[in-house]
């Protein structure tokens, strides 16, 4: 039986000035999953998850959180949540310890200092005043401010921004951990890998609207995929089998298809019959940061195709029509 956590129905959010950031965006999120939210700048990311977070109502729609309007319910809902921000902004003249015990003062049932220090890598760096933290050492503060209570629901908003390689692997090890342990994760991000690695299912948001989501392999499977290889000297790209459409360049050629597995066993078959060598040969399903760099970009071409002066996507069409069964 499903138990879902987050559940997000026509939301909408208007700023003051009648500029309306999210637009009817719809998903939920099961307990024990990750949802990452992808977008560009300015897409409704944080719009959305501070009307998840309760700090703000929508100006349309319904979002439940445990079942109960975040806003609302803000006092029931709060102590269940860990929301990490994108800015801390934590006293600087204390210690790392000092600032914890500080948030453990608010937060029910907090988690001792020295293991929420720990569970983030922070163990060695308790005595440290927070002013000398590097960027990605506060991010890791932050995350501990966000563990004190045990959540059953984690908002990370752009965890890792800031950390280096080996920072970004622990983060994402702990918070697969959480997932284990069944903390129900919704995480946006702007590292298209960082979802790759993390994300269960994700959403792409375009200026407010969800265009697309599913499980990352879902996603990239909207998308073509692609071989490329390089054909001997001599050899026209034209000798290829018919039904493979391929641009070629010289000899350099490259095919999109959306039927990876027979094509690329067509191509394969003929470059063995023809005693072809096919150098240099690469076959490869979209990543998602093609997906998603290509959902950008036939959004904004068809928003310039419906002359939509002020930006508005209403009926641009494809990309929306791939939006997944599980999208709500
Ligand atoms: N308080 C506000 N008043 C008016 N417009 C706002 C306000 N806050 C955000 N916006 C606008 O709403 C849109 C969405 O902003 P939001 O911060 O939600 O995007 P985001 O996807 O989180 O972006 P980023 O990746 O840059 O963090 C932007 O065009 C932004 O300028």
């Amino acid at each position: 039986m499903t138990d879902t956590v987050i559940d997000v129905e026509g939301l909408r959010r208007g700023y003051a000035g009648g500029f309306e950031a999210v637009r009817g965006v719809s998903f939920s999120v099961e307990r024990g999953e990750i949802f990452a939210l992808l977008g560009t700048n300015g897409a409704g990311k944080t719009s959305t998850v501070e009307l998840l977070e309760g700090l703000a109502a929508p100006t349309g729609g319904r979002v439940r959180v445990f079942g109960l309007d975040p806003y609302t319910r803000r006092a029931d809902v709060r102590p269940r949540t860990g929301v990490m921000l994108q800015e801390g902004g934590f006293p600087s003249d204390l210690t790392v310890a000092e600032t914890v015990r500080m948030w453990s003062g608010v937060t029910s049932a907090a988690r001792p200092a020295p293991e929420v220090l720990e569970l983030v890598g922070l163990g060695a760096r308790s005595a440290v005043r927070v002013t000398q933290l590097s960027g990605g050492e506060r991010r890791r503060l932050d995350l501990a401010m966000a563990l004190l209570g045990r959540p059953e629901v984690l908002f990370l908003d752009e965890p890792t921004t800031g950390m280096d390689p080996e920072g970004r692997r622990d983060t994402w090890a702990l918070v697969r951990e959480l997932r284990a342990q069944g903390t129900t994760v919704l995480l946006t991000t702007h590292y298209l890998e960082e979802a790759e690695e993390l994300a269960d299912r994700l959403g792409i948001l375009h200026e407010g609207e969800l265009v697309l989501s599913g499980t990352p392999a879902e996603v990239t499977a909207t998308r073509p995929a692609r071989i490329r290889f390089t054909l001997p000297e001599g050899m026209p790209a034209g000798r290829l089998p018919l039904a493979l459409h391929a641009a070629a360049h010289g000899r350099q050629v490259e095919i999109r298809t959306g039927r990876l597995q027979a094509d690329l066993g067509a191509l394969l078959r003929w470059a063995h019959d023809t005693g072809v060598e096919l150098a240099g040969l690469d076959a490869r399903s979209a990543s998602l940061e093609e997906a998603f760099l290509e959902i950008a970009r036939d959004r904004r071409r068809a928003a310039g195709r419906s002359g939509g002066a002020d930006g508005t996507t209403e009926g641009a069409g494809d990309a929306a029509d791939t939006t997944m069964a599980r999208t709500r």
